[in-house]
């Protein structure tokens, strides 16, 4: 059975997410020591959170994806999102709150409403502040409905969300080899560094919209040298066995320093994609026939 790493410890969403995917479960205390089983081979894949509809993309993910050796997604599956609010037995009176970033950014007001004055710290995972309130560090966690089951905390409060149908998608993530097979309700992710000067992301864009692809994400990051440098992580619909977007990435290609490609794997929402395959593939049949002086 195929071994996958995932951003733990037990009781996260992540573990939730993980469990989706067929395989044995190994938890790590954060999304680089994830990433890291997978690049070194201690396990066959690594199931990371990447964006969230209320907080946007998650800073660790993106920042391990583009570090050492590539890995890329072959899956993605999304999550709802709610929380619990986990304290000891006993509990009377909560001082401090603990949780990831994501998490604490996802309830912020109802902790304003329900619990005033409280001090909110950031842990490494919604599970690792329930492990921390365990062991009488803080008083309270904010974390997924299930880590009530692996920890000796109580159910203070359920349900807990300031947006309703909030929403976390996670990635599958392993080391480079057969790339899924293309479904037709596909997305693909590249980071790309593009040269300081004017209009180069427009061009990007164009090169996508030319082809009649959708974006369905944008994101930059510093490129952590030099100030006010960047790489925009881009999705967008669609498979690179298919001959627009391998054509897209090409032209990416020419415009960029530096590419990294993060997989084409089938989208969560399996909703198809329109992609126009059969004008492209009737384009390049006419050019190969021009070409060998068949055609006009
Ligand atoms: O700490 C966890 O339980 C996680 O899986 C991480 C994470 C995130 O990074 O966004 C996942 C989903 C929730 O939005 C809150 C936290």
């Amino acid at each position: 059975m195929p071994r996958i790493a995932y951003f733990g410890p037990q009781g996260t969403f992540t573990e939730q997410a993980a469990m989706r995917f067929e395989g044995e479960l190994v938890p790590v205390d954060t999304i680089p020591l994830a990433v890291a089983a997978v690049r070194k081979g201690e396990t066959d894949f690594a199931c990371v959170p990447i964006e969230n509809s209320v907080e946007g993309a998650v800073p660790a993910t993106l920042d391990v994806l583009i570090r050492d050796e590539p890995v890329v997604a072959v899956a993605e599956t999304v999550l709802d999102v709610k929380f619990s609010i986990l304290v000891r037995p006993g509990t009377t009176e909560i001082k401090t709150i603990a949780s990831h970033p994501h998490a604490l950014a996802q309830v912020r007001d109802w902790i304003a409403e329900e619990l005033p004055g409280v001090t909110s710290i950031a842990t490494s995972s919604t599970a690792g502040a329930a492990a921390a309130v365990e062991r009488g560090e803080f008083d309270a966690a904010v974390t997924a409905p299930v880590a009530v089951n692996h920890y000796k905390l109580d159910e203070y409060a359920t349900g807990v969300l300031d947006v309703a149908d909030a929403r976390t998608r996670f990635l599958l993530l392993r080391r480079p080899g057969q790339l899924p097979e293309p479904t037709g309700a596909d997305r693909t992710s590249v980071v790309v560094t593009t040269p300081n000067r004017v209009g180069v992301l427009s061009e990007l864009l164009t090169e996508l919209a030319l082809r009649g692809i959708n974006l369905t994400g944008l994101e930059s990051r510093p490129t952590k040298g030099k100030l006010g440098t960047y790489r925009f992580y881009i999705d967008v619909e669609g498979h690179i066995a298919e001959p627009r977007i391998g054509d897209a990435l090409a032209a990416l290609h020419r415009h960029s320093h530096e590419i990294r490609f993060l997989g084409s794997f089938p989208k969560a929402d399996h909703e198809p994609v329109e992609a126009h395959n059969e004008e492209f593939a009737a384009a390049a049949a006419w050019v190969d026939a021009v070409r060998k002086g068949e055609r006009g």
